[in-house]
């Protein structure tokens, strides 16, 4: 069987055959959205999908112990989220998402997920919720129940990069590295959509990281006479209650001269709220910007035909035959250029998973190139 006919179906393909009322089969709602639209995808499949449908939430089935965004499960967790929703190693998975703006964004990451736990049968429906939609067909919102199954994953390590590599690669050069994000996160010229989740390792190293900064302001501040009016106005954009309730580390006191800790303290919370806590933009060094929409018609927000996918890949100076990684900023949208290069026939393109978010935590400053 050609990849390119089983691993992407049509609306239409999909609606015969749920009017088939097919054994061992089950369709899957893979619906994620960036964190910064605050879209409730799991809402949004109680209020509509397509029939049969089960949500398959990306937010869930994860890496629950680390503060990185959306890391791949344990093959156990896997296993157990999976067979809940009544899937064992036998049934066909057809995965959908409801993304108006692109087409599709998160169905081949659900797609990529189940591959990596060793199950290859698995498609993803061309435009997704949109298209169906356009194209007439129904929808519910009764929830099917559904009868838990076994799945045992097999797990292809060989199919993810670890943050190792990648800092590996930086000497070695062994694979060329697509990131997937539109250009202005790329280049550090637009927002990261994310925040660090708050009270998270991460986002207390982001806090310091700042504060480091802020000192050196505050200093300048104080040279320049800041006044007391000016630190209170800064400490009344914020919650002070919330303050009180929270543990922040802070750099030790004598870090703080000439300023009530406290008064700092409230100061550094405000910065780290407003900016601290954030990712920012930019990419790893020597990696290539290939959008993930790239593989997309633009009109019609179905997928590209194979031909124009590799187009596009040369169009950026991507050899696909060559070792190939694709990153973007938590695995999500790279898993569009793992989908086009499957449909090409490669095989061997694999996926940092921890992409931007991870990087931006881990790596060494001089590794993390954003525009300041
Ligand atoms: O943020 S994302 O590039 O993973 S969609």
């Amino acid at each position: 069987m050609s990849a390119n006919i089983t691993t992407v179906v049509s609306t239409k393909w999909l609606s015969d055959k749920l009017a088939s009322n097919p054994s061992n089969f089950r369709l899957l709602d893979g619906s994620w959205h960036l964190p910064s639209l605050k879209r409730d995808p799991k809402k949004e499949y109680l209020q509509e999908h397509i029939p049969t449908a089960q949500f398959f939430d990306i937010e869930e089935c994860r890496d629950k112990s680390t503060d990185i965004d959306d890391m791949l499960p344990s093959p156990e967790e896997f296993n157990a989220y999976v067979g809940n929703l009544g899937i064992d190693n036998n049934t066909h998975v057809v995965i959908y998402d409801n993304n108006e703006k692109v087409g599709m964004l998160s169905a081949q990451r659900v797609w990529w997920v189940f591959r990596v736990f060793g199950h290859e049968k698995v498609s993803v429906v061309d435009g997704g919720l949109p298209k169906w939609k356009k194209d007439g067909y129904g929808l519910t919102d009764v929830i099917e129940k559904v009868e838990k199954k076994q799945f045992k994953s097999v797990y292809h390590p060989e199919m993810v990069v670890s943050f190792d590599e990648m800092v590996a690669n930086l000497e070695k050069k062994e694979f060329t590295v697509a990131d997937a994000r539109p250009p202005g996160r790329y280049d550090g010229t637009a927002p990261e959509p994310r925040a660090v989740r708050k009270g998270t390792s991460h986002y207390v190293r982001a806090l310091k990281n700042e504060m480091s900064k802020i000192d050196v302001s505050i200093e300048k501040k104080r040279s320049d006479k800041m006044s007391e009016t000016e630190v209170k106005k800064k400490m009344d954009k914020h919650d002070k209650k919330d303050y009180k309730t929270k543990k922040i580390e802070t750099k030790k006191k004598g870090d703080r001269k000439g300023y009530g800790n406290k008064k700092l303290d409230i100061l550094l919370q405000h910065y780290g709220e407003t900016k601290g806590s954030n990712v920012k933009s930019g990419h790893i060094p020597g990696t290539v910007n290939v959008p993930f929409f790239l593989m997309l018609n633009p009109e019609t927000k179905t997928l590209k035909s194979p031909e124009k996918m590799l187009e596009a890949f040369k169009e950026k100076g991507i050899d696909i035959d060559k070792p190939l990684t694709a990153t973007c900023g938590s695995g999500i949208s790279a898993s569009m250029l793992v989908l086009a290069c499957h449909l090409l026939d490669k095989h061997h393109i694999r996926l940092y998973d921890g992409s931007w978010t991870e990087w931006f935590f881990k790596a060494k400053k001089e590794h993390i190139l954003t525009k300041d």
